[in-house]
């Protein structure tokens, strides 16, 4: 049986107050949701430490959203992998597209991260995905199997999440349809030298469409950006039916 991992990434949003303001009102949604679903929320750095206290002996898991590969160093604005896990991280998203898009990650930056994640016991959850005009251009699988065969040289594939997030389906409210991204999940599985990798699909995931997401097969789950903001709204997500 793979693994169910439901994870929020705030991005750059929420302060501490917010964070805490979000707990309170998401918490006590979670009396319901099935024990085995992994609960995963990757807040912004400085919201990390105030959140671990908060969630103290709860069944959410705390993730952050880039980490550097040096374990220390002269790098000035880069946060390295033994801060995370002293104050309790246990997940890191590596490679999101806005990182790759935005902040000039590359597929050999983002080996060394997940390289540096997994030898301190973090499990990293790498995403990759096409843009709209690759897709246009017939390059999703060329690309995505690119990335993969990049990204995970010496890579450990029993301490790793992925997830598929189609560029054009972030922020967009264009969802990619379900059995599409269901498909190129399995293209993804295949390329995979352990098949119980939990592989997550991303991209304007919301209440309304999470419990079609989920009933696909191949899909493990889902990183939701804007609707995990909203305690009711990553609520309903992780209460999928
Ligand atoms: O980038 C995403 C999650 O990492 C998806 O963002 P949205 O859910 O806001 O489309």
């Amino acid at each position: 049986m793979r693994k169910i991992v439901i994870a929020g990434n705030w991005k750059m949003y929420k302060t501490q107050a917010e964070a805490l303001e979000f707990l309170q009102g998401f918490m006590s949604s979670l009396e319901e949701t099935p024990e085995e679903r992994e609960i995963v929320l990757c807040a912004p750095f400085t919201d990390l430490g105030i959140i671990s206290k908060s969630l103290h002996g709860s069944r959410v898991q705390l993730g952050a959203q880039n980490v550097h590969w040096e374990d220390a160093g002269a790098y000035t604005g880069e946060i390295a992998a033994p801060m995370l896990v002293e104050i309790g991280v246990r997940y890191v998203i590596i490679g999101h597209s806005e990182r790759r898009q935005y902040f000039g990650e590359t597929d050999e930056t983002v080996n060394k991260r997940l390289l540096a994640a997994q030898s301190h016991g973090l499990t990293p959850i790498l995403c990759v995905g096409e843009s709209k005009q690759q897709r246009d251009a017939g390059e999703t699988e060329s690309l995505i199997v690119g990335q993969l065969e990049k990204d995970l040289i010496g890579v450990d594939q029993h301490n790793l999440v992925i997830a598929y997030e189609p560029i054009w389906a972030i922020g967009t409210g264009d969802t990619c349809e379900t059995k599409e991204a269901n498909r190129v999940i399995g293209l993804i599985r295949s390329q995979l030298t352990n098949p119980d990798v939990p592989i997550q699909y991303g991209g304007s995931v919301k209440p309304e469409n999470i419990d079609e997401i989920m009933v696909q097969s191949d899909i493990d789950g889902v990183l939701v950006g804007g609707a995990s903001l909203q305690p009711a709204s990553f609520a309903r997500i992780v209460n999928y039916k």
